[in-house]
């Protein structure tokens, strides 16, 4: 039994199958985390990538029932270098290989994770396949294949991984406000970290209008992350034009911030390799904290780094900058409440440095409730 990871530029890994066995493909990615490997693999936005692992074991602690973030695996691929041979943890229930065999996952352990990312930080994320088996086509028809396989750049992703019909998380203890969240892709951690903070949170599918957000007349709106290039997004884009001219209180992240950049008229690019992992550090530029925070991204949104600029929903910043790259990390509108961050602030996994932004989206929604009397116009900036 063989298994070989094949991409694009034709740079070949030879090693031994894991999970499934069979043949996948998808954009080549690697996360950085040393922990969390159940979220990765959960979460939605990683749909259509082949994820490494830079963490040189994996699948030590198994894989228990209370970790997911969506009720499947979303990689369409899983690099290794070395997996547990005995996983041993109170809550494992199963073993990690046995998992991604249960999900038809095709994953491959490869000596070389290391050369591997490194080979991605100088070349890029690009695409590539994994094929396993008893016997493989000769590499050439395999990197012809993959060469023939999309690509991330242009792929409308979001409706693939949205919830089809709406459905209510409900507060935990007293309701406080109605929250609307589209989901792009959302993990369960997101509405259940509003839930614990008083939000009923309607989880609305990627699909819905301005219209459809609006009826349920929201304190305030979200907009998850998700998988795809956020080029793609015009309807999302669309729909959030529409309830920024409503006034609501509004918080974004990953995806969702950058279909708020793009409402607000600015443009996206693709990363080189992007930011997966849970140890990134980010400024924010009021406070001149650092969070050590999670991130899975591999676009990001071009804008003004320095001083205010202006958009249809008046003046607007770069709230949040990282530090290893520079690259925009969160934008905010300053005299309406609406803001949003490139990165995880819900930490599954990950650190819990950014909890505070999901406060400061409740002080917004409170803010606008207390100015309009819980109707529909607030102007406190973000
Ligand atoms: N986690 C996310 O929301 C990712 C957003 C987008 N798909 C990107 O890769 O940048």
């Amino acid at each position: 039994m063989t298994a070989v990871l094949v991409l694009e530029d034709g740079r070949v890994f030879h090693g031994t199958p894991y999970g499934a066995q069979g043949e996948t493909f998808g954009e080549m990615v690697f996360n950085t985390g040393m922990t969390g490997y159940q979220e990765t693999l959960t979460d939605p936005s990683y749909h259509r990538q082949i994820v490494a692992m830079t963490a040189p074991h994996i699948g030590n602690t198994g894989v228990n029932d209370e970790d997911p973030e969506s009720s499947r695996v979303w990689v369409s691929g899983y690099v290794v270098r070395e997996p547990a041979r005995i996983p041993s943890n109170w809550r494992s229930r199963r073993s990690l290989d046995d998992y991604l065999r249960d999900q038809g996952v095709v994953g491959i352990a490869i000596p070389g994770t290391r050369a591997l990312t490194r080979h991605l930080r100088e070349r890029g994320a690009m695409r590539a396949g994994v094929f396993s088996g008893e016997a493989l086509a000769p590499v050439e028809e395999l990197l012809a294949r993959v060469r023939n396989s999309p690509a991330m750049e242009g792929a409308d992703l979001a409706e693939a991984v949205s919830t089809a019909q709406p459905y209510v998380v409900p507060a935990v203890g007293a309701k406080r406000f109605t929250v609307a969240a589209v989901d792009l892709g959302i993990k369960a951690m997101t509405p259940h970290r509003m839930a614990e903070r008083g939000c009923e949170v309607h989880v609305l599918p990627a699909s819905s209008t301005a219209e459809d957000i609006l009826a349920l007349d929201p304190d305030g709106v979200f907009f998850s992350n998700g998988p795809g290039d956020p080029a793609t997004a015009d309807h999302q884009v669309e729909a959030l034009r529409g309830v920024l001219e409503a006034g609501k209180p509004f918080f974004g992240i990953c995806f969702g911030n950058q279909i708020f950049g793009r409402a607000l008229g600015l443009g996206t690019y693709k990363l080189r390799y992007g930011h997966r992992g849970v140890n990134q550090p980010v400024q924010d530029r009021r406070t001149g904290k650092v969070e050590i925070s999670a991130h899975n991204h591999g676009f990001a949104v071009r804008a003004p780094l320095d001083g205010s600029f202006d958009t249809p929903y008046g003046p607007a910043e770069v709230s949040h900058v990282n530090l290893n790259d520079d690259c925009v990390e969160g934008l905010r509108l300053i005299d309406r409440p609406a803001f949003s961050v490139q990165y995880h602030p819900e930490a599954a996994a990950g650190p819990h440095d950014s909890a505070g932004l999901f406060d400061r989206f409740c002080a917004l929604m409170e803010a606008t409730q207390e100015e309009t009397g819980n109707t529909t116009r607030g102007n406190k900036g973000a």
